[in-house]
Parts: structure tokens; C-alpha cells; sequence
């Protein structure tokens, strides 16, 4: 018997409640993408809840549209049925209100730019005082450790440090949402380890709502409230698992039995659905 608490199936797919307040709501949610060699189904069937504080990891195979689900979340993809509200109203107004910020695996910062002036872009896009501007770089580069940095151009950073200079970037303009596509997928494991820790400090921080693409079934367990496991396209929901570790983790819980049978729950799941062999 796992001691996972609470499974819910993908009929009921639902996530439940720390806060209460809906970040996130997916209803039927379906999205085909119609290319030159025919329609593409990504998502099918998508139902979600998603709340405020929670930390949700998307995990499945390659292709299974796990980066097409948050493009969704994030108005960057529109879906072809279903209804999604993000805190509420619309994805668009979501994004126009500036709800989210969006990590993404490659940091994307401005070679010409230093840290500083990076993390200031979303800001000066949305035409926020300057005064304002340093006063939330000032702030989230030090979270993120990188106030001796900000003065230096991305290229003379490490991989680790220039993902932690996104992070703080998406941070700056204060959303509510943080959207995260495998941050992390391209770092050693050792930095790896420490971002992860770093993650988990910050949320713990700033109480933000996470939704965090991951391959790696180590890394949702060690994150997440919840998990989202999904299956091979067109993408479905499989299952949600909420863990039944504590919020705040340390990494020597990796040894603990909890973790383990966490993990082989996220396993079977993914295996189930012939996700892995
Ligand atoms: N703009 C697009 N046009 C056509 N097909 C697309 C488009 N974007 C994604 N797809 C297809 O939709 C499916 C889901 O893609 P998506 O990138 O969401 O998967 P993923 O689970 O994030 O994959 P990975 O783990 O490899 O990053 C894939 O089959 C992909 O080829």
C-alpha cells in the first residue's frame, strides 16, 4: 500500500484545496493543431483545479503536451474546446494583467544587457517607474542569491546562475503564477540539486502558486504538492497525486521510504498508461 494520501482519477481530475482560491480551472479542455500532414491532437480532455500556494508538477513522455497545457495557461496557445480561467478571468486577461511570469529551460537573457537591466525588461515593457523597478531587482536578485551579480552580462555567469537570474525576473513584476517549463532540465545534477532547494525556499518565500513541467519523476516528488501525470498524445490527464510529504522538503528525504513510494506511485501511473516501458 502506498502512502500516497489522495489519487484522484482523470474523470474527477481535481486538485484540492490549500487556500481555497482557484488559481487555476480547466474544464474539457482539448487543443488540435492543424498542420501540412493533418490535425495534431495535443491535449484531450483536460479537466484541472489548480490552487492558490499549490506547487503542480506537469510530468509525462516527450510529446505528450505538457508545454502546450501551460501555453494554454498562459495564452500563448488557444484551445479548441473546453474553458480555462486563470485566477478567475480569461488566459488573455490573465497575461494583460501581468498574473503570471514564465520560466522557460533556456534562461533567455539579453547577452547586451546586464543581470539588472534583464530582470528590468518586463517591467520597462509595462512601463513601471524606475524607482519601482530597482527597488523589485534589488529584492529578487538578492532571493535569488545574485546581488553581487547584477552588474554583470549573462555570458559571465554559470548556467545555474543565469537560470536563477530568470527566475528573478519573472519574479520582478510580482504575478501571482509562476510558469515553469523545465527549468532545470539542462544542468548538471548538482546544480540541479541546489535549484531545486533554492525553488522550494522561494515559493516557501513568496507564497506564489508553481506550475513546473519536469521529466524527472526524483525532482516532481522532491517539489510538489501535487502531481499531474499525463499520457503519451493526445495528451490526457492520467492522474493527480497529492503528496503526502511535507511542504517544506530537504533533500535528504530522497532516502526516506515516503519518497520512494511517492515515486514508484508517479511510476506506475506513467507506466499504466504504456507512458514507459
Ligand atoms: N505549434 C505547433 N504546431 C503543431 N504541432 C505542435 C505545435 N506545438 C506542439 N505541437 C505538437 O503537440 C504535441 C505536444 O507538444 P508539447 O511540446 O506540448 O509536448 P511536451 O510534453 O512538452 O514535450 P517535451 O517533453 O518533449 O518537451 C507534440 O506532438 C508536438 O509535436
Amino acid at each position: 500500500m502506498l502512502a500516497v494520501k489522495q489519487t484522484v482519477d482523470s474523470e474527477e481530475a481535481a486538485i484540492q484545496s490549500h487556500t481555497g482560491r482557484s488559481m487555476i480551472s480547466v474544464k474539457d479542455l482539448s487543443l488540435v493543431f492543424e498542420t501540412n500532414d493533418g490535425p495534431v491532437n495535443a491535449l484531450s480532455n483536460i479537466n484541472l483545479q489548480v490552487n492558490e500556494g499549490d506547487f503542480v508538477s506537469f510530468i509525462g513522455p516527450s510529446g505528450c503536451g505538457k508545454t502546450t497545457l501551460l501555453r494554454v495557461i498562459a495564452d500563448l496557445e488557444q484551445a479548441t474546446a473546453g474553458e480555462i480561467k486563470v485566477d478567475g478571468t480569461s488566459p488573455k486577461d490573465a497575461r494583460l494583467n501581468r498574473l503570471y511570469g514564465y520560466v522557460f529551460q533556456a534562461p533567455g537573457l539579453l547577452p547586451w544587457r546586464t543581470i539588472s537591466q534583464n530582470c528590468a525588461l518586463p517591467m520597462e515593457i509595462s512601463g513601471q517607474p524606475g524607482e519601482h523597478q530597482q527597488k523589485q531587482i534589488d529584492k529578487y536578485l538578492k532571493m535569488v542569491g545574485l546581488q553581487d551579480f547584477h552588474k554583470k552580462f549573462p555570458w559571465q555567469l554559470s548556467g545555474g546562475m543565469q537560470q536563477r537570474a530568470s527566475i528573478a525576473r519573472a519574479l520582478c513584476i510580482n504575478p501571482e503564477l509562476l510558469l515553469m517549463d523545465e527549468p532545470f532540465g539542462a544542468l548538471d545534477e548538482i546544480t540541479r540539486d541546489h535549484m531545486n532547494m533554492e525553488l522550494l525556499r522561494i515559493w516557501q518565500e513568496t507564497k506564489k502558486t508553481v506550475i513546473f513541467v519536469t521529466h524527472s519523476i526524483a525532482e516532481a516528488v522532491l517539489l510538489s504538492t501535487h502531481i499531474v501525470v499525463m499520457s503519451p498524445r493526445p495528451g490526457r490527464i492520467v492522474k493527480v497525486i497529492e503528496s503526502p510529504l511535507p511542504r517544506l522538503k530537504t533533500l535528504a528525504l530522497r532516502d526516506q521510504a515516503a519518497f520512494h513510494e511517492l515515486a514508484s506511485e508517479i511510476r506506475n501511473a506513467l507506466a499504466n498508461d504504456h507512458a514507459i516501458d
